[in-house]
């Protein structure tokens, strides 16, 4: 496999997330997703977040995406504080800075595989460097597979598709929720092995949700939520390690 072509260059933190709060109004009760979530990614580390159920992973991801307001708190990915920015800023800013798997893929049926990866560039008036498009179908097994509509393909594939799309602006953060979810455990690696490679070779600073710790153990590090707070984190992880921790954890 081919190496990536360009390398990011990064200073300081990629991703700072400042006590971030995020509660829910349903009904009388408010329901606290978050209560005081803090961390700080460098550019280039590849992070699980882990928990048990319930316990704040996806509300985590959607607000350090900007795809949820934080209830109170403050992120910033890069240079830029998201926290404060209009919706169409963000909007914009999310396009081209952060990546985001979504766990039902997200894929626009009457597009093909070329054509949704493609998706965030073209929605933001540029187009995708063919050498680059090849890189990244190479890199995530879809090579052959560019004319295919979403309809025709199984549900590892589509994730793939999902997977080249939010790496195709090389933005300074992805985000992934259940990334290997779908997949069987050969494509699973291969796909873990992408997102390693991206997060090593191109400076990509990636954060999955997982409940696996196999898949967890490939990272750099573990962050542990519980009730809507970090309650513990593991660097270097192994599955023994991090399959302690769940069990602790009751995730
Ligand atoms: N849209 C919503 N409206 C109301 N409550 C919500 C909403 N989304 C999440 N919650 C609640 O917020 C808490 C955290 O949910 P979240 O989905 O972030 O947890 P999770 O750790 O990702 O769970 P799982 O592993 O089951 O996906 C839960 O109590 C959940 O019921």
């Amino acid at each position: 496999m081919r190496t990536f072509p360009e390398t990011r260059v990064e200073t300081r933190a990629a991703v700072q997330i400042t006590d971030i709060h995020k509660f829910y109004p349903t009904g009388p009760v408010k329901v606290w997703a978050l209560r005081g979530v803090s961390f700080t990614l460098a550019p280039g580390s590849f992070t699980a977040i882990m928990g048990p159920s319930g316990s704040g992973k996806s509300t985590l991801l959607q607000c350090a995406a900007g795809l949820e307001s934080p209830s109170r708190g403050r992120i910033t990915i890069g240079h830029h504080d998201i926290s404060n920015m209009s919706a169409d800023s963000l909007t914009r800013f999310r396009r081209d800075h952060i990546g985001f798997v979504f766990q039902d893929y997200n894929l626009i049926g009457h597009l093909d595989v070329a054509a949704n990866i493609a998706l965030p560039l073209v929605l933001g008036g540029r187009t995708l460097d063919p050498v680059w498009r090849d890189e990244l179908m190479d890199a995530v097994g879809l090579s052959g597979l560019e004319s295919r509509r979403p309809g025709e393909l199984s549900g590892g594939q589509a994730q793939r598709v999902a997977i080249a799309r939010a790496l195709a602006t090389r933005p300074t953060v992805v985000y992934a929720d259940e990334p290997t979810g779908a997949l069987d455990s050969r494509t699973a690696h291969d796909i873990l092995d992408t997102f390693r490679r991206t997060a090593t070779q191109l400076r990509q600073t990636v954060v999955i949700v997982t409940h696996d710790p196999r898949v967890a153990a490939v990272t750099d590090r573990v962050l542990f939520l519980a009730d809507g707070l970090v309650v513990g984190a593991l660097d270097a992880p192994t599955v023994e390690k991090v399959s302690a921790r769940v069990l602790a954890l009751g995730a």
